[in-house]
């Protein structure tokens, strides 16, 4: 609880043998907690079992009974086991004489007493949102800290002095510990995220339980417990709303893959995990693996929206008209295929707004129709029910006919579409008429060139332009899947009726949690697969990095328009991206959307937090920087080498260093992207084999050398930048790089540079720095 919010009360310090009865209390309760969690599980892993080795009974299609209990215990004993870890964190005395536990999921004993309420259940909002003056009936608020089972501190507040003493509560001495988020943030940080259950503050409170309707936008500095926020709040939707998104799912976006490995530990731990999908932005295409790097220029070019006109007007010139008539051989009968034929086809195609491929149905319909007539009169016939499926047969036999209306109206993919449009200039120049020579250039690749992430969404425009390709082989098994979902939520529905439903929700519930390709696949499992899958909710972090065809792309994955977009247009590197959330989000929802704003950054220390909020103001930037939760023990430090840093033995000593007075903490080494590789060679050289890791494997090793992109959205206990003015200099939004860069630390900073600092970013008067 922020200290302005809710000015913790002061009473003089407990003696030890009082502060030691009051744990005694809290530790009865967490054991009996625990004792109960352990009985649910036992049974639950009884039940998986049995339900394992029991046969099937009744076997419509491929699944049974059998399937879905086993997920369905699999499920429950995932939830139990993830809560291990601090399960009981809070404990609220209320006005009404109730003292209620708050932790990661709700327990209830046999006489359907609650002893420990979920904290995103109503009854625990209070724990977070409680102020000194707005109380709300809570005399005290008590966190509880635990080591495995054991209570090892807690911390009181009293918000309701003269209401907490005539109450005469029960374990009623007050304890002042060591602040629980105070000591969280001091703490060194492991190699993946956390969750902040237990000291959520108010203003992200706020947010995470905000409704779930529209789109909310949480812009916050660097630190400010966005993504913790976010995933909090996909947590607490999925309690809140299940019924109405626990079908359809979450899909979670992150900038890349290291970030998505980073935080994945966290939703498990709040008992969500199975309806969500995460995903990066090169990721959101089905099919597609994304690994081209592009240059600035091209990236931020397939990122404007101009480009989805560009595919608009390609799918357009792949209708073509033909200007004189063709001759066609039809089993020996030549007919002619007369340019009319083709325009009133066309038209009567584009007329039914269906997609490329599925209009193409009109299309042949329409020229067959013609065709039939043209046929039966060369042949001397009459066209009538006897005779028409006779000719049609024969013009669909003739290749003369296909390869004419492959020629007009081609069934197309979006791969396709793209890699013609990109690998022939003249097709570039057809559906790009207002795209400048050098624009058009810019984007001319290969035919056989891997894909970017920049043509992700350009592929799913092209999709939803063309639709389902039904000749194509992903249609069909896309077809097939379909077929075998439907049976599928029929079949669970039976399965629900066999077994009646008291413990696992509705039939309909049954049914989309439990039905699927495969084998009852998670709602996860299910949209992962199907691109026209419409999420109930949508969560983008880091969302300042996207591009506007990339919005493009996510409103048609969620179009109930249920949005939690998290990011800082402070750090926006990406040339593509944002600098004003107004600027992203109009052409799709107008003015309709609302912000919240974060201010307080919990991972970087003042000391740090100055440096950086200076280097923003000498870039002339009017972005108010965050303000730090806490002062540092170390003042950041500056070394000069003679050459080029990434490549300089006192690199090597700084790291060597700063891992030794770590304290086994973690340690960054953020480079330029330039020195990345120079850099790595000098660190690894210099620290002991298997210590040292770069990018791509960043997470859990001691020491990691990462360029700036790699490092968006971590953070790390010691942070060596290296070479700063060299990241200023790399990007056109070298500034925010640098920012961002700075802000990773939860302890210290080491910069190590030869060229002159970056404006603002300067060796300070030497101030006091925390002494304890
Ligand atoms: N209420 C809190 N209690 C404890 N720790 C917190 C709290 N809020 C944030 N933190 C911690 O602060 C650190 C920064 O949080 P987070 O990564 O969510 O910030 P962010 O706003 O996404 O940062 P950035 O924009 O720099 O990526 C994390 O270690 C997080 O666990």
């Amino acid at each position: 609880m922020s200290e302005d919010q809710n000015p913790p009360a002061a009473p003089a310090a407990p003696a030890p043998e009082v502060v030691e009865a009051e744990l005694a209390i809290e530790q009865r309760h967490v054991t009996r907690l625990y004792e109960l969690r352990d009985r649910l599980l036992t049974d639950a892993r009884a039940a998986l079992a049995r339900t394992a080795s029991s046969g099937t009974v009744g076997t419509p299609g491929a699944r049974t009974e059998r399937d879905a209990f086993m997920r369905l215990y699999g499920e429950r004993v995932r939830t139990l086991e993830n809560v291990e870890a601090r399960m009981c964190f809070g404990r609220l005395d209320v006005d009404t004489g109730e003292r209620r536990y708050v932790g990661r999921i709700g327990l209830s004993d046999e006489e359907r007493h609650e002893l420990l309420v979920d904290w995103r259940a109503p009854a625990a909002e209070p724990f977070y949102q409680a102020t000194a003056a707005r109380p709300g009936g809570v005399l005290r608020r008590r966190q509880i800290s635990t080591t495995r089972r054991r209570v090892t501190d807690i911390q009181d507040e009293v918000l309701d002095l003269a209401g907490f003493e005539a109450a005469g509560v029960d374990g009623g001495h007050v304890v002042v510990g060591e602040g629980a988020l105070f000591a969280s943030l001091d703490a060194a940080r492991g190699s993946r995220m956390r969750d902040i259950v237990a000291t959520i503050q108010s203003d992200q409170d706020a947010v995470i339980r905000a409704p779930l309707a529209g789109v909310l936008v949480v812009q916050g500095g660097p630190g400010t417990g966005k993504t913790a926020v976010a995933l909090h709040r996909t947590a607490f939707l999925l309690y809140a709303n299940r019924e109405r998104i626990a079908r359809s799912g979450v899909l979670l976006v992150g900038p890349n893959r290291v970030f998505l490995r980073y935080i994945d530990q966290v939703l498990p731990a709040l008992g969500e995990a199975d309806a969500v999908v995460m995903a990066t932005p090169g990721e959101l295409y089905q099919g597609v693996v994304a690994t081209a790097v592009e240059t600035a220029d091209v990236v931020t070019l397939k990122g404007e929206l101009r480009m989805a006109r560009v595919i608009a007007e390609a799918v357009k010139r792949r209708q073509r008209l033909i200007n004189s008539g063709r001759p066609l051989d039809v089993e020996g009968t030549v007919i002619r295929l007369q340019p009319r034929y083709v325009r009133e086809a066309r038209e009567a195609a584009r007329r039914s707004r269906a997609p490329h491929n599925v209009a193409r149905r009109t299309f042949v319909s329409v020229v067959m129709r013609h065709l039939v007539r043209a046929l039966a009169a060369a042949r001397g016939t009459d066209v009538d029910d006897d005779t028409r499926p006779g000719l049609l047969a024969e013009l669909y036999a003739a290749r003369d006919v296909r390869r004419e209306l492959n020629l007009c109206w081609p069934p197309i993919s979006p791969e396709r579409l793209l890699r013609d449009l990109f690998a022939v200039p003249e097709r570039l120049a057809e559906a790009a008429p207002r795209l400048g020579r050098d624009e058009r250039a810019r984007l001319r690749r290969d035919r056989g060139a891997p894909w970017s992430a920049a043509d992700v969404p350009l592929l799913d425009e092209a999709a939803e332009l063309l639709g389902a390709d039904e000749t194509s082989d992903a249609t069909v098994t896309a077809a097939r899947a379909e077929a075998e979902r439907r049976a599928e939520v029929e079949y669970a529905r039976q399965v629900q009726d066999t077994f009646g439903g008291a413990d696992f929700g509705t039939a309909e519930q049954l049914a989309s949690r439990y039905a699927g390709g495969g084998s009852f696949a998670t709602v996860a499992e299910q949209a992962e697969t199907d691109r026209a899958w419409a999420f109930g909710h949508v969560v983008v972090d880091e969302a300042q990095e996207l591009s506007p065809m990339m919005w493009r792309l996510l409103m048609r994955r969620c179009p109930s328009r249920s949005f939690t977009v998290v990011g800082d247009v402070a750090q926006t590197g990406s040339a593509a991206g944002t600098t004003a959330w107004s600027d992203v989000l109009a052409p799709h929802v107008g003015d309709r959307w609302r912000q919240a704003e974060l201010t307080v950054n919990y991972r970087t220390p003042e000391q740090v937090m100055d440096l950086a909020a200076a280097v923003l103001r000498a870039a002339g930037s009017s972005v108010q920087a965050p303000t730090s939760a806490r002062v540092g023990r170390h003042e950041p430090v500056f070394t000069r080498t003679a050459d080029d840093p990434c490549g300089a033995a006192a690199l090597a000593d700084v790291v060597t260093r700063e891992r030794q007075d770590s304290g086994g903490g973690t340690v960054a080494v953020i480079t330029p992207a330039a020195g990345h590789d120079t850099a790595v060679a000098t660190v690894r050289a210099a620290l002991p084999e298997g210590i040292v890791t770069a990018d791509s494997d960043a997470l859990g090793s001691p020491v990691s050398v990462l360029t700036v992109a790699a490092a968006k959205g971590l953070e790390f206990d010691t942070v060596v930048l290296v070479e700063p003015a060299a990241i200023v200099a790399e990007s056109p939004r070298g500034v925010n790089d640098l920012y961002v860069a700075l802000t990773r630390p939860t302890q210290r900073l080491h910069v190590v540079h030869s060229a002159v600092l970056p404006a603002g970013l300067s060796p300070r008067p030497s101030r006091p720095a925390r002494s304890d």
